[in-house]
């Protein structure tokens, strides 16, 4: 068995972790969250989301973010846009890297984004091409994975259908997103068997949310099978306002620890990323998620 010896690590903190907070986060907040995580090595940071300010209230700010944060050489801002106007949004603020996102499930969609899926694809359509003239990457992502919290079970060939037609479009990477948790080591990796007949390993991405305790464990499994660029929110922040109980993304600082410890660089300096990390949660009024977080932090063991 042979793992990468190298992992890119796509914060997704800063939008998939505060999208979901009741309480407002000031603009300032999400700037200086941002502007620590590059401090931490993070290379991909997706700061916001240009998605409708009365879907996802806490996002409203995307501009007025793009404005101020600070970018570093090297660092890439990644943000979300659903359709045509959210990337024109999203240009004008300045995004230089953005994703579309779908679903392999029909009722996650409709909740997600208000369509089918076959409706979301036509509607990433103009968003790929404005993107292509306009130099942009996109990324793609399909959520709902190994499960959906309104239909249950996915079947992997939905999956792959989906990522497959993203990729075709010309998304340069495809995320799979675990949305509410629910998978385990073998089924990602049958679901990814799947997905990989439709679309190079390289080109794929892990997002698991750790709802179920699972997250490292998938991570793990889909590292055995090529994966090397996986998603993570510091502090484990976040959950998906479309999926009812899902908690947040896997930790960052619980993904380098599983990285340092098996020898993969990651290029992250773990004890700056607890240390943002508990400065969040601190702004949030909570303790961080990430249990290597609460351990390094208990004085359990020196930081690796
Ligand atoms: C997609 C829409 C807009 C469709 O929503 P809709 O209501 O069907 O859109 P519409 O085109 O009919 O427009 C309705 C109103 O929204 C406005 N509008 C339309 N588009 C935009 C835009 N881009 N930015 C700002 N405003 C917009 C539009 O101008 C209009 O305004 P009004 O005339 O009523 O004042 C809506 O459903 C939406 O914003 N959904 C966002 C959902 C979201 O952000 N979910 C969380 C992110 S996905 C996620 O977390 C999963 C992921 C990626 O992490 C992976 C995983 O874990 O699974």
């Amino acid at each position: 068995m042979k793992l990468p010896k190298a992992v890119k690590i796509v914060e997704v903190g800063p939008r998939d972790g505060l999208q979901n907070e009741k309480q407002v986060v000031a603009t300032d907040t999400k700037v200086e969250l941002i502007a620590r995580l590059a401090d931490a090595g993070l290379k991909a940071i997706e700061a916001t989301s240009f998605v409708s300010p009365k879907w996802v209230p806490q996002m409203a700010d995307n501009a007025a973010v793009m404005a101020r944060i600070a970018r570093r050489p090297g660092v890439a801002y990644p943000v979300l846009t659903p359709n045509l106007k959210g990337f024109e949004a999203a240009l004008a603020a300045g995004a230089d890297e953005v994703a579309v996102f779908g679903a392999a499930s029909e009722s996650f969609s409709q909740k997600n984004i208000n369509c089918s899926i076959a409706e979301s694809l036509a509607r990433f359509e103009p968003v790929m091409d404005a993107a292509k003239a306009a130099g942009v990457k996109v990324r793609g992502y399909v959520s709902c994975v190994l499960g959906c919290p309104y239909e249950g079970e996915i079947r992997p060939e939905a999956v792959a259908l989906v990522a497959g037609t993203l990729f075709e479009m010309g998304c340069h990477e495809v995320s799979l997103g675990d949305t509410i948790g629910t998978g385990t080591p073998v089924k990602t990796q049958r679901m990814l068997e799947a997905v990989m007949r439709r679309v190079p390993v390289a080109r794929l991405a892990g997002h698991y949310h750790d709802t179920y305790g699972m997250a490292i464990a998938n991570i793990y499994a889909s590292l055995e099978l090529g994966l090397a660029v996986f998603d993570a929110s510091v502090a484990g922040l976040g959950g998906c306002p479309y999926a009812k109980g899902a908690s947040g993304n896997v930790a960052t600082e619980d993904v380098v620890w599983l990285l340092n410890g098996l020898g993969i660089e990651s290029g992250v300096n773990l004890d700056r990323l607890v240390d943002t990390g508990a400065w969040i949660s601190g702004v949030l009024g909570r303790e961080p998620a990430s249990r290597v977080s609460r351990a390094l932090r208990a004085g359990c063991a020196a930081a690796g």
